[in-house]
């Protein structure tokens, strides 16, 4: 790979995960002088970034342009970007849902089209980061997977397709987990237990058995097992859960609601 980051990098909509990633890469070398941001009301500009509230004619030919729009707000940002020279542009786009077809012929002058799905771990660089690309050359998509895996992990899909999936999996995932970690302390707060001492017992379980399944070579299934003594307490606990397989179902069915959701905003 011949460089890390690109010369010169246009952010359209810089707010949490978009800012987060800006965070990350300056953190880790990127030049703010690099960097225009077009949003109008960004979070945290460091020194030395050319801000602006709108897209300007005097914005000269980016190397990448990073989307960090809400995909609702696309048609708005295409009719400013057509004014500019994207021939030699990667788009690079995170929209939910929004596939490369609809984003070329959104932006049907820039050179080539990524799509990333990271999540908002990315903030703390523990972001799992999906890609998927049109035709990249080998130098172009080592330099993408390089800055995403500076920020966590980055991992290629094969099928565009799969990018709904991975929306559903990794890219909402961590609301799913933020709602069971508030679930956890509220169950202990209805069995007796003080709000903020439920709160940070639930919190840090979670922190700890995330890092153990992490660092375990047994499977989060089999980790269960472990935890659960014959007739013991967790026994009790799982039995709720899988009667009926009610906690997969239910997990399957909110993921396929969300992967619904990530194919409708692209239609
Ligand atoms: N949040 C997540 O966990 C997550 C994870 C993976 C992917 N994504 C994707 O990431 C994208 C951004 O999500 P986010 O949570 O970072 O949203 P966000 O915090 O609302 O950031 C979007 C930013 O774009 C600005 N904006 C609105 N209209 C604009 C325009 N015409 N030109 C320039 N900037 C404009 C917004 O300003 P105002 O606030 O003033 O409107 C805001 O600062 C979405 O497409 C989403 O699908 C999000
Ligand atoms: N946040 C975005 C949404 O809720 C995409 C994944 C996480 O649409």
């Amino acid at each position: 790979m011949s460089k890390l980051f690109p010369q010169s990098l246009l952010v359209i909509g810089s707010g949490n995960m978009a800012g987060a990633m800006l965070r990350g890469w300056f953190a880790r070398g990127l030049d703010p002088a690099s960097v225009t941001i077009v949003d109008p009301s960004p979070r945290d500009l460091p020194e030395g970034v050319r801000h602006l509230t709108a897209i300007e004619a005097s914005i000269s030919a980016p190397e990448w342009l990073l989307l960090g729009i809400k995909p609702q707000m696309l048609p708005d940002v295409v009719s400013q970007v057509a004014s500019l020279d994207l021939s030699e542009t990667l788009l690079v786009s995170m929209l939910a849902g929004i596939e490369i077809t609809a984003l070329r012929s959104a932006v049907p002058h820039v050179r080539a089209i990524a799509r990333i799905m990271p999540n908002m771990a990315i903030g703390i660089g523990q972001s799992v980061t999906a890609l998927f690309a049109e035709a990249l050359a080998q130098p172009e998509q080592e330099q993408l997977e390089a800055l995403f895996a500076m920020l966590g992990s980055a991992e290629w899909l094969t099928d565009e397709s799969q990018m709904h999936l991975v929306t559903a999996l990794s890219g909402s995932g961590p609301a799913y987990l933020f709602r069971f970690i508030d679930a956890l302390g509220k169950g202990a707060q209805a069995l007796g237990m003080p709000a903020d001492q439920a709160s940070r017992f639930a919190l840090a379980m979670v922190r700890g058995s995330a890092e153990l399944a992490y660092q375990s070579p047994e499977s989060p299934a089999q980790l269960a097992e472990r935890v659960a003594s014959p007739g013991g307490t967790t026994r009790a606990a799982l039995n709720v859960f899988d009667a009926d397989d009610a906690l997969e179902r239910l997990v399957a069915e909110a993921m396929a609601a969300a992967a619904r959701r990530s194919v409708e905003l692209g239609q």
